[in-house]
C-alpha cells in the first residue's frame, strides 16, 4: 500500500442475519486507475460498494478514500466523489434537467450538465420526466449524475447494463478520456469485454471472498484458459459443483 492509493480497503467484512456476504476483503487502487470488482449475481459487489461509501454499515474493517474515512468525513469527502447506483433514488415527477440541477446544487464545484447530457446522447431528453426515459437512457443519466461533481473518484455500479452497443462504446471512450485526466474509477460489470477494455486492475469475488486480485493478463495467465471470459467463469464457478447447472 502506498501514498498514491486513492482507495484503500482493509479487512472489510459484512454479514446479513449472520450470513457472511463480504469476507475479509482488502484492496488498494492508485490514482487514475480503473478498477473492476467482478463476481456473479449475489457475490457481494454492491454490498462492498455500499460498505465502502458508508451507505451500509460494515461489521469490521477500514476504508480510506482520498485519504479520508468515508464513514466519518462523509460530507467533505463526497464533494470529491461521484456515485452511480444501480437504481438511483429520485422523486416520481422530476425532469432530467431538474434532477441534474438538484444534483448540481449539492456540490461546490460542478461540470456543465448540459455538456454531459450531450456527451451521453440524452440532451434532447432534458425536458422529459426521468420516468419517461428508456432503461438505457436512464442508466446513462445516472452516469451523468455521478460525473456532475467533476469527481476525483467515481463509483459506477453495473456501468453499462442495459446500454446498446453504440452507447457502451461511447461510455468507454468518455471514461478513458476522464481517466487520462486523472479520474480514478471503481466499477462493477458483468461484461468481460468491457472489463478487458477498461480495467487496469480487477478483483474477482466468489461468495464475498476475493478469489483473484491483479490484472486481466495475470488472471488469464493463472488459469488454464486464454480467453478472459473463460478465466472469469473458471474463477467464479470453481469448486461450486453443479449448483448453477
Ligand atoms: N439488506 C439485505 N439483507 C439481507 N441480505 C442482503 C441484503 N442486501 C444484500 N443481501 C445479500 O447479500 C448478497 C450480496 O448481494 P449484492 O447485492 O452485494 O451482490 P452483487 O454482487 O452486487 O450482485 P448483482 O450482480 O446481482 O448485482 C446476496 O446474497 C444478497 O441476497
Amino acid at each position: 500500500m502506498s501514498m498514491q492509493d486513492v482507495i484503500r480497503v482493509e479487512h472489510l467484512s459484512k454479514s446479513f442475519n449472520g450470513l457472511p456476504v463480504i469476507r475479509n476483503l482488502s484492496l488498494s487502487i492508485k490514482r487514475g486507475a480503473v478498477f473492476g470488482l467482478l463476481g456473479a449475481n449475489g457475490a457481494g459487489k454492491s454490498t462492498t460498494i455500499e460498505c465502502m461509501l458508508g451507505t451500509k454499515k460494515a461489521d469490521s474493517g477500514r476504508v480510506t478514500i482520498l485519504g479520508k474515512n468515508p464513514w466519518k468525513e462523509r460530507k467533505q469527502l463526497f464533494q470529491r466523489v461521484g456515485v452511480q447506483f444501480q437504481e438511483a433514488h429520485y422523486q416520481e415527477k422530476i425532469t432530467v434537467q431538474e434532477l441534474c440541477e438538484v444534483t448540481q446544487s449539492f456540490y461546490k464545484k460542478t461540470d456543465n450538465y448540459k455538456k454531459l447530457l450531450e456527451q451521453f446522447g440524452i440532451f434532447e431528453k432534458r425536458k422529459n420526466f426521468v420516468s419517461e426515459l428508456s432503461g438505457g437512457q436512464r442508466q446513462r443519466l445516472f452516469i451523468v449524475l455521478a460525473l456532475i461533481p467533476q469527481p476525483e473518484v467515481v463509483f459506477l455500479d453495473e456501468l453499462t447494463t442495459g446500454l446498446d452497443a453504440r452507447a457502451r462504446r461511447d461510455v468507454w471512450k468518455i471514461l478513458t478520456s476522464l481517466k487520462k485526466k486523472g479520474l480514478t474509477i471503481f466499477l462493477t460489470s458483468h461484461f468481460m469485454d468491457e472489463v478487458e477494455n477498461l480495467c487496469d486492475g480487477i478483483c474477482i469475488l466468489r461468495k464475498g471472498q476475493m478469489v483473484f486480485h491483479g490484472t486481466v493478463e495475470d488472471a488469464i495467465a493463472s488459469s488454464p484458459f486464454d480467453k478472459f471470459e473463460d478465466t472469469y467463469l473458471w474463477y467464479t464457478e470453481e469448486e461450486m459443483g453443479n449448483e448453477y447447472l
